[in-house]
């Protein structure tokens, strides 16, 4: 371990933002709007790591450009309603560019604790992957921007060794062009399971979809519009659960009983749902009607896996080239933010709900952990640059005192 002689210490005026993310971009951006500086520290080489590293060849956003862009600068004219990955990268590269931020990449921050001592953060990063040293930030507020996707989540199956296929996460898939004429196991039915069965199967792999439970699956429009667009409208007339219902009766007569599919609907609605466990309701782009031909397999849930082979709940046993597990990510903040100054859970989310999860204790900030998205984000980020501007304005009379 390195000494604690060796470890550099810098006073960083204004606050420290931790991941630069969309999360971490627009807080700073909203910030330096306001002139107040900070810095961001980036465990990648890049901004926008999940976007550019970890998501697959034909994403797209899912819901419209409207509820997707940053504040204080609207995405371009020319974008389609639903941009491409690239585009929305380029889009995070002009905003980052137009506000002049400088991540410093490369900073992994492995822990982070208020020093009730001075009344500072101190916020720590590992050694780089450059062999850079150790730093200990001093900071009055702390701004976690690290993401609700900050790690995969791999499940463990009986047997998962004896596999001789490869098993990757669909952080790590891209396109389907290698899994041309092979069997393919995809595992979760999310956004993401649905839209890689897709892909494999316009690639002419052969996927099954493993549906272990129940999923919402919505039309990404109806009646014209974009069904994400018409719920927010409708919820500002109507309660949660009568808007749900309107959105089934409308998905029933568009897509027909899905249950027959293999994908019985949860109990409780999709936007209800949504808005209490955070599972996003899955808006379709083309898998159902795949489903619907028998391009792609529903199964249900994996029992073991065998040397080429998995056996199922029901006791079906088919033989698969390989595994995608589309199972999610979760938040690492709980295995680097110290004490219980956001979230009273273990799952590093804060503990007040929404809207009002993004203030923690001794000026401590999180943005972007809204189960929400980016629309999500945008309302944290515009919060927390008012909040620190507050304080940071009594410090301004403070110091002119002093003067
Ligand atoms: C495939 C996919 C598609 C999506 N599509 C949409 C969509 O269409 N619309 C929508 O609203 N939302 C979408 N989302 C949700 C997604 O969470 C947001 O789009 C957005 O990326 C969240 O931004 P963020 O900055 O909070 O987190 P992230 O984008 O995950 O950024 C967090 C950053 O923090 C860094 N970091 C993590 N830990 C550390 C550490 N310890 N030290 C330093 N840096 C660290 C990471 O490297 C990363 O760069 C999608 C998510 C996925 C996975
Ligand atoms: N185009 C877009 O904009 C896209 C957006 N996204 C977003 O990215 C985020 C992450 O999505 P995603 O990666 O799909 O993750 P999700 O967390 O949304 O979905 C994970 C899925 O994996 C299933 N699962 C987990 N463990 C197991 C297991 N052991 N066996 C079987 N199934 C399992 C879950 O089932 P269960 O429900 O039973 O737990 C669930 O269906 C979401 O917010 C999503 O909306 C993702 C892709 C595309
Ligand atoms: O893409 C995501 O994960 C989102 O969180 C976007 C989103 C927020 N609320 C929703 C409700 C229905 C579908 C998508 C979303």
């Amino acid at each position: 371990m390195m000494s604690r002689s060796t470890r550099r210490r810098l006073w960083v005026p204004g606050s420290v933002i931790v991941g630069a993310g969309p999360s971490g971009l627009a807080t700073a951006a909203c910030l330096k709007e306001k002139g107040i500086p900070s810095l961001i520290l980036e465990r990648a080489n890049c901004i926008a790591s999940l976007w550019q590293h970890k998501t697959y060849d034909r994403l797209r956003l899912h819901l419209p450009k409207n509820f997707c862009e940053l504040p204080l600068l609207p995405f371009p004219k020319d974008f389609p309603t639903y941009p491409t990955k690239q585009q929305f990268i380029s889009y995070l590269e002009s905003y980052a560019k137009h506000f002049d931020l400088e991540p410093a990449y490369n900073n992994t921050v492995v822990s982070a604790e208020f020093d009730e001592g001075c009344g500072f953060w101190r916020v720590r990063t590992g050694v780089g992957l450059k062999g850079d040293q150790e730093t200990e930030y001093v900071c009055q507020w702390l701004i976690v921007a690290t993401g609700e996707n900050a790690e995969e989540i791999v499940p463990e199956f009986e047997g998962m060794d004896k596999f001789l296929g490869p098993v990757v996460h669909t952080s790590s898939y891209r396109r389907g062009d290698c899994f041309q004429g092979k069997s393919v196991l995809v595992v979760g039915c999310g956004n993401s399971g649905m839209e890689v069965s897709l892909d494999l199967c316009n690639h002419n792999a052969c996927p099954s979809l493993v549906v272990r439970d129940s999923v919402h699956v919505l039309p990404q429009e109806m009646l014209g519009r974009s069904t994400f667009g018409l719920a927010m409208q409708l919820l500002k007339w109507f309660p949660v659960r009568l808007v749900d219902r309107f959105l089934l009766v409308i998905s029933r007569i568009m897509l027909g009983n899905t249950a027959q599919l293999g994908l019985p609907r949860p109990k409780i609605g999709p936007l209800e749902l949504k808005s209490i466990t955070g599972k996003t309701p899955v808006l379709d782009v083309g898998t159902l009607a795949q489903i619907r031909t028998g391009k792609i397999k529903v199964v249900r849930g994996i029992k073991r896996l065998m040397r080429n082979a998995v056996e199922f709940v029901d006791g079906m046993v088919e033989n698969f080239d390989a595994i995608i597990l589309a199972t999610g990510y979760r938040s690492t903040a709980p295995a680097w933010l110290k004490g219980k100054n956001l979230s009273s859970e273990e799952d590093g989310f804060p503990s007040k709900p929404f809207p009002d999860g993004w203030k923690g204790h001794n000026g401590l900030y999180a943005v972007g952990f809204t189960k929400r998205g980016l629309l999500g984000t945008s309302m944290d980020a515009r919060r927390i640059a008012e909040d620190i501007e507050k304080q940071w304005k009594v410090r301004a009379v403070q110091f002119q005192g002093l003067c």
